[in-house]
């Protein structure tokens, strides 16, 4: 008898997610599965419901209902197991705005008791070009500045699945290349990666299928070369209409 890959469960599952803020639905009906070592992209328009999709599997904001699994936790029951499990960049915020860079690594690291790690945060202060400012608080940084060092301060740890919420927003090339190279490497070592934009090109640069969402619905899960060029643009085009 040949040997059977074992099959693994997805890295996420969402079934039927409802998010409900007072009036206000923001998620209506999400369902998303993300396997170890791929990357899904969430893109809608403002309001869509991507951040809140994104608060969800971080572990920040409890689903109104329907099931979420992380790294298989069950969001509801037990978000300390989740929040130890991802690498979490919000769209906003994020960093303590007293500590410089290296101090928010050094904690992290003592928090997850990573040994070694000042060679790693070294090598990403590095490519996200924050080297020079490894010791000024964050305080003073530019946002482009502070969406790159929300970004590395995810993907540090190498977590299981890693989620980044709008990453790319103000973001200079060599930021979008560091960024597209964290989603990269990570994707190498098994994680799965979900990445919120609004922008078709980068999305499909960092990612292999994308999910649409519209108003809170999901419209549409594509390929990310059903995205690409004019005719991609297209297709992007009628499903926010
Ligand atoms: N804490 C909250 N209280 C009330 N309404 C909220 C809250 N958070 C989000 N919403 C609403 O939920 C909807 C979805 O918002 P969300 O931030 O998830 O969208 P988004 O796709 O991430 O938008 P953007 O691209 O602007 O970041 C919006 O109508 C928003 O106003």
């Amino acid at each position: 008898m040949g040997s059977v890959t074992p099959h693994l469960p997805p890295a996420v599952v969402v079934r039927d997610l409802h998010v409900r803020f007072g009036s206000v639905d923001a998620v209506s009906g999400v369902d998303l599965e993300a396997q170890a070592g791929q990357a899904t992209a969430l893109l809608g328009r403002n309001g869509a419901g991507k951040s809140t999709t994104m608060r969800v599997l971080a572990g920040v904001v409890p689903p109104t209902s329907g099931t979420v699994l992380v790294a298989g936790r069950d969001v509801r029951e037990d978000p300390m197991g989740v929040k130890r499990r991802v690498g979490y960049c919000p769209d906003v915020g994020g960093l303590v705005p007293r500590a410089t860079p290296w101090e928010h690594l050094q904690l992290a690291a003592r928090l997850r008791r990573m040994d070694g790690w000042e060679q790693r945060a070294r090598l990403l202060l590095e490519r996200f070009d924050l080297g020079g400012v490894a010791h000024r608080v964050t305080s003073g940084f530019s946002h482009g500045m502070g969406r790159r060092m929300s970004v590395l301060l995810a993907a540090f740890h190498e977590p299981e699945v890693l989620l980044l919420d709008e990453p790319f927003d103000g973001v200079d090339p060599l930021g979008v290349e560091a960024t597209l190279e964290v989603v990269s490497d990570a994707r190498a070592r098994g994680a799965a990666v979900l990445v919120s934009t609004h922008l078709r090109e980068l999305a499909i640069e960092a990612c292999g299928a994308a999910l649409v969402l519209r108003a809170g619905h999901p419209v549409a899960t594509l390929e990310a070369a059903e995205l690409v060029g004019e005719d991609g643009a297209g297709v992007y085009r009628s499903l926010l209409d």
